[in-house]
């Protein structure tokens, strides 16, 4: 990992490059980091609020602006995500970018509005946005909340409307838009109608949580078609997948082809969901940013500092890096580092093979 004030040069002159991009044709794609979120939220051991602090300043560092960073939800239910204030108190805020932590109810919302008042106004608050969260079954909705789908929009609505009011942007989630791991095949009219319900109650937009990670470009495909058939706009709507079945980014790219322009992704593939067995992470932030590398596509964050990020959460984890391109970059890395060492050295092609 390069020192802190190298890393912020880099993503200062990624900030600038992509400025200096914005008057050619490339359309901008907006990446939403979930990995300290959804990634950490699913790890069996808690990880103390420094780290996840650490973890969302590297990837500050990398570029991002968009950096979910954690839940005030309940501690009973996702002990993982405890300790959210300390990592908001002490985390790098930064004027402009966005850190959206999880709110399932309005004690979640009480809590955090709470700790901003502690700010003086003149601080860069912690936070300016929330997402709340629902699903498309009821029986999803009940393992991850304890309610149905029913009543969670009319919890989330009274949240929402508060939310608002208090000056907070709103985002909102909905679960298992393609296969439930409770009951099965999910209908994207019921995807429509609760996507539509949180946009009429306020929400800014939507992500549509293919939670299991089943999803692939033709399931995507259909369900997309009916959203955005039902009227919902191409605009208002982020694509959340999960890679279990390593679809991820081609279903990304069938989203891109029905005008989706934001996207939820995992450094490293971190995560999984608690309430859904066996699903692994989001499709990683690294595996993303490759695939639209060279595209009429632009995207924020430096991909080699990411990958390094990748690479040091995974270590720090301990667990296998989930992200293809991320390993790849780490061989890469690891190469050149021993070509360089040879040069120093003075070693031989045949010692730098026997070492890698
Ligand atoms: C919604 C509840 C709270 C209902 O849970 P409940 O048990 O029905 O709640 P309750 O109102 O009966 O309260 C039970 C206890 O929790 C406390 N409590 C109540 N609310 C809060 C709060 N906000 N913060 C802290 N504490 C809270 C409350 O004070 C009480 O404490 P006690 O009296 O027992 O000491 C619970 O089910 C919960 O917290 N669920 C969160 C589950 C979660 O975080 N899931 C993962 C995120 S969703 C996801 O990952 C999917 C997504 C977004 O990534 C998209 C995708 O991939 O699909």
């Amino acid at each position: 990992m390069l020192p802190r004030r190298i890393l912020q040069a880099r993503s200062a002159l990624t900030i600038f490059r992509t400025r200096a991009y914005s008057t050619e044709a490339r359309e901008r794609v907006r990446i939403v980091e979930v990995g300290p979120r959804d990634g950490l939220q699913n790890e069996s051991a808690v990880i103390p609020p420094a780290m996840k602090a650490e973890l969302i300043n590297r990837l500050t560092d990398a570029g991002l602006d968009i950096i979910e960073s954690g839940s005030f939800v309940s501690p009973k239910w996702v002990p993982q995500m405890a300790g959210t204030p300390e990592v908001l108190k002490t985390m790098q805020r930064v004027k402009g970018l966005h850190h959206p932590v999880l709110v399932p109810n309005l004690k979640g919302l009480q809590l955090l509005l709470d700790l901003l008042s502690e700010q003086s106004r003149s601080e860069v608050p912690y936070t300016d946005e929330i997402a709340v969260f629902t699903a498309a079954t009821d029986a999803f909705s009940k393992a991850n909340t304890n309610c149905t789908v029913a009543e969670s929009l009319e919890r989330l609505e009274v949240v929402t409307k508060r939310a608002k009011k208090e000056g907070l942007r709103v985002r909102g989630y909905v679960s298992v838009v393609i296969d439930c791991p409770y009951s099965g095949k999910v209908d994207p009219v019921k995807v429509k109608d609760v996507s539509q319900a949180l946009l009429d109650m306020g929400c800014y937009e939507v992500s549509l949580g293919d939670t299991v990670g089943t999803g692939n470009p033709t399931t995507v495909g259909k369900l997309l078609r009916t959203v955005l058939g039902g009227g919902i706009p191409a605009s208002v709507l982020a694509g959340h997948y999960h890679d279990t079945y390593g679809m991820g980014v081609a279903n990304i790219l069938a989203s891109l082809e029905h005008g989706l322009r934001t996207f939820d992704s995992s450094v490293g593939g971190l995560g999984g969901c608690p309430y859904s067995p066996g699903a692994t992470g989001n499709v990683a932030t690294e595996d993303v940013l490759y695939s639209l590398r060279g595209s009429k596509y632009e995207t924020p964050g430096d991909l080699n500092a990411i990958a390094e990020v990748g690479t040091w959460i995974s270590k720090v984890l301990n667990r296998t890096n989930s992200s293809r391109v991320g390993k790849a970059l780490e061989a890469r890395r690891a190469r050149a580092q021993l070509e360089k060492e040879r040069e120093r050295d003075g070693g031989s092609a045949e010692s730098i093979s026997a070492k890698l």
